[in-house]
């Protein structure tokens, strides 16, 4: 397994190890003990698992406030998908800054989003299924959306066509004006 740093604090990038034989591969796709060694040492509370039936659905910037606020393990299982992640962390120096990856089937990379990141992301192919683990439960009272377009933040998305959105995602506020901004309390 491979855990990389991004230049935003706390993303990573993690490359599970991949056993290959005749029939196929295997691989552990989560492990508490060797994440923990590898320094993830959370306690997920909730697998999630997402389909987006056409290419340019894009979910997102999705966050929740605290004290419901999410670390995310993101991997996608079928297609491929451009994962996002804002630092909006008012007190980082890197608030506002995103970064941007793909995640996809073949390439099995999984992205470890902290809390204080707003996340989204946008499909590349059709049938594209995400499945992620929370570190916190849902609690839709804390959920919070910033706008996918912000001209603040400037997402240089991979497709500029306009993507398929839910009716919660064409209305969210941009970050400058979003209720409740995140403050990332230690
Ligand atoms: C997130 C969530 C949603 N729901 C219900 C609420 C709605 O009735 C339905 C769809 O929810 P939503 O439109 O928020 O789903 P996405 O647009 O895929 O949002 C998710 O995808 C983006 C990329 C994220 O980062 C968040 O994890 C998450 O908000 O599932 C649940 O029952 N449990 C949950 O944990």
């Amino acid at each position: 397994m491979n855990v990389s740093e991004t230049y935003l604090p706390g993303l990573k990038i993690i490359e599970p190890s991949v056993i290959g034989d005749q029939r196929g591969w295997f691989m552990e796709t989560y492990s508490l003990e060797k994440y923990k060694k590898a320094g993830i040492d959370l306690y997920f509370q909730q697998d999630n698992q997402s389909f987006s039936a056409t290419k340019g659905t894009l979910r997102g910037l999705h966050y929740q406030l605290n004290p419901k606020a999410q670390t995310k393990l993101v991997r996608c299982t079928r297609g491929s998908i451009f994962d996002v992640a804002v630092d909006i962390r008012k007190e980082s120096p890197t608030y506002g800054q995103w970064y941007g990856v793909e995640l996809s089937a073949e390439n099995k990379k999984q992205l470890l989003v902290p809390k204080g990141f707003a996340h989204a992301f946008m499909t590349l192919t059709i049938d594209t299924e995400v499945q992620y683990k929370v570190d916190e439960i849902y609690a839709p009272e804390c959920d919070r959306g910033i706008a996918w377009n912000d001209p603040t933040i400037s997402i240089e998305w991979p497709i500029n066509t306009e993507p398929v959105l839910s009716e919660k995602d064409k209305i969210a506020p941009l970050l400058n004006d979003a209720e409740n901004n995140f403050v990332f309390e230690r």
